[in-house]
């Protein structure tokens, strides 16, 4: 399995977004760095889904770029994606290596050590970890875990830990400084006046 990309762009379908055009845009400035993640909304059925994730699978091979699918694993497996991501509500962390295989990426969402652990134990190859800080892209998440919540789960567990919710340029270094291996955006590309001069910005503050 290639190493893990540091940034990961989780697409942004709700009205008004052009999550391809963001993704055309961060793919040739972040190659093999960049993780897109195929997120969409819940009233978006498969047949869009999968539609979507073809789509950004197909632009991401030339790049070196990975290509995973949130929470829709069949959609995952549709495509040729090299794995998928899970949280509370999909399936439980060991049921989804079932499904995806031994070789896929498989991140799971966690924010306390007790449950990265367990996740680990149970297949995950990296963790999700947030919010880290406040985020108006999805409603009803809990307090976020800050800097020293990011820093307890790393002390946790032996895979790359990715700092999600709230995540601007700005806040990469002192996430970089808790441990974080990289992290996940929705808001800090998808309403960028430039996509690409915003994954350049976050690449050089992950990769300095
Ligand atoms: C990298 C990353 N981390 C966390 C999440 C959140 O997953 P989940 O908790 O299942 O919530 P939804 O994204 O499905 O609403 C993620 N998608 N990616
Ligand atoms: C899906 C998800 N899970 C935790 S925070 C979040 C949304 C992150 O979006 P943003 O990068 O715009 O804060
Ligand atoms: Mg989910």
């Amino acid at each position: 399995m290639p190493s893990l990309g540091r940034l990961h762009l989780i697409t942004d379908t709700r009205p008004g977004c052009d999550p391809l055009a963001v993704v055309r845009a961060a793919l040739p400035v972040a190659r093999a760095d960049l993780v897109v993640q195929v997120r969409v909304t819940d009233d978006t059925t498969d047949r869009q889904a999968y539609d979507l994730a073809r789509r950004v699978r197909e632009h991401c091979a030339p790049y070196g770029a990975t290509c995973l699918v949130n929470d829709r694993l069949h959609v995952a497996l549709a495509v040729d994606a090299h794995g998928g991501h899970v949280g509370a509500d999909d399936l439980p962390v060991a049921a989804a290596r079932r499904v995806l295989g031994r070789d896929a990426v498989l991140g799971a969402t966690a924010r306390e050590p007790d449950a990265a652990a367990r996740a680990v134990a149970a297949g995950a190859s990296y963790l999700g970890v947030g919010p880290c800080h406040p985020t108006a892209t999805k409603t009803g998440l809990p307090d976020p875990i800050g800097t020293a919540g990011v820093r307890a789960v790393v002390a946790a567990v032996d895979v790359p830990v990715i700092a999600i919710g709230g995540v601007t340029v700005a806040t990469v270094p002192a996430l970089r400084a808790a441990g974080a291996y990289g992290v996940a955006v929705v808001g800090a590309l998808s309403t960028a006046a430039d996509p690409g001069r915003a994954t350049a910005e976050l690449i050089a503050a992950l990769t300095c």
